[in-house]
């Protein structure tokens, strides 16, 4: 019972229910279903084509759904803009994260600050010492967190000599500044050498224990094990099933699933 309490410590961050998403006469989302909940580290897994980043558009508010509805923290968000999910706590990293090159780890962290009065031209003007004082307290808290992903030594260095495993731990450190309670990543360990999967696994972990939710596509099984206590698989556009990681390995609904994506591929 107290599972689902509103707030409680299993209480449900974010849900998604029967959401189906169409491209003309391709069902790539198809009545799905789930919930995750409050600490949690979940899985979303599935061979190529699953749908699982049209899932994390639907998420994220990038594309609205066909059908079926989205739920932040029990408001449904189904038709909000993206950017009113991420005021509601909803952060979200890319596959191929692209940080301004030019600008120092630092500033492209701050360009991720919520509700500066430096955005508005006019507050800029009446009030400077106010936006003065708002941007040091942004540089402050994007310091501490280049530190917590371990970037603070290149803090002040132009985000172009980061390399493929550095630029998702930029983009943590990014998607923190707005203060998320979810965080959806899409596949961390993409193209990132051993040594830094171990750091983004770690840092993952740290952030987890200071509360923070995450959904999480990849690919990289021995992470997903490592990190999530419960995986949902995707296959043809719809949730094949639920359950631990090896739960999920050894289902022949999973092996089937992947076995026929080779096959066609
Ligand atoms: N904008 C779009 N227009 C048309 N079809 C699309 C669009 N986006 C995705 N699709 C199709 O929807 C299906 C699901 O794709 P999606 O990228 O969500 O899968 P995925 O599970 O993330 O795959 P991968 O692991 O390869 O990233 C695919 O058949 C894809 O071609």
């Amino acid at each position: 019972m107290s599972e689902t309490i509103e707030g409680g410590p299993r209480a449900p961050v974010l849900t998604a229910k029967h959401v189906v998403r169409r491209f003309g006469g391709l069902v790539a989302v198809n009545d799905v279903s789930f919930e995750v909940r409050k600490g949690e580290i979940l899985g979303l897994i599935g061979p190529n084509g699953a749908g699982k980043t049209t899932m994390f558009d639907l998420l994220a508010g990038s594309i609205l759904p066909t059908s079926g509805e989205i739920l932040l923290n029990g408001v449904n968000v189904s038709g909000e803009a993206a950017h009113r999910r991420i005021g509601r706590g909803l952060g979200r990293t890319f596959q191929i994260p692209r940080p301004l090159p030019n600008l120092t780890l630092i500033e492209n962290v701050m360009l991720a600050a919520q509700g500066q009065s430096g955005e508005r031209l006019l507050a800029n003007f009446l009030t400077p010492w106010r936006v003065a004082a708002e941007e040091k307290v942004a540089e402050t808290k994007a310091g501490e967190l280049l530190e917590l992903v371990a970037l603070a030594r290149l803090a002040h260095e132009p985000a172009r000599v980061l390399s493929g495993g550095q630029r998702k731990l930029l983009e943590l450190a990014r998607v923190m500044m707005a203060d998320p309670a979810i965080i959806l990543l899409d596949e961390p360990a993409a193209g990132v050498n051993a040594t830094l999967l171990e750091v983004i696994i770690d840092r993952i972990r740290d952030i987890n224990a200071r509360g923070i939710t995450f959904l999480l596509i990849e690919h990289n099984i021995d992470m997903v094990t490592r990190l999530c206590d419960r995986v949902l698989v995707m296959a043809g556009g719809q949730l094949l099933c639920e359950g631990t990681a090896d739960e999920v390995a050894r289902d022949p609904r999973v092996i089937e699933a992947y076995l026929g994506g080779a096959a066609a591929a």
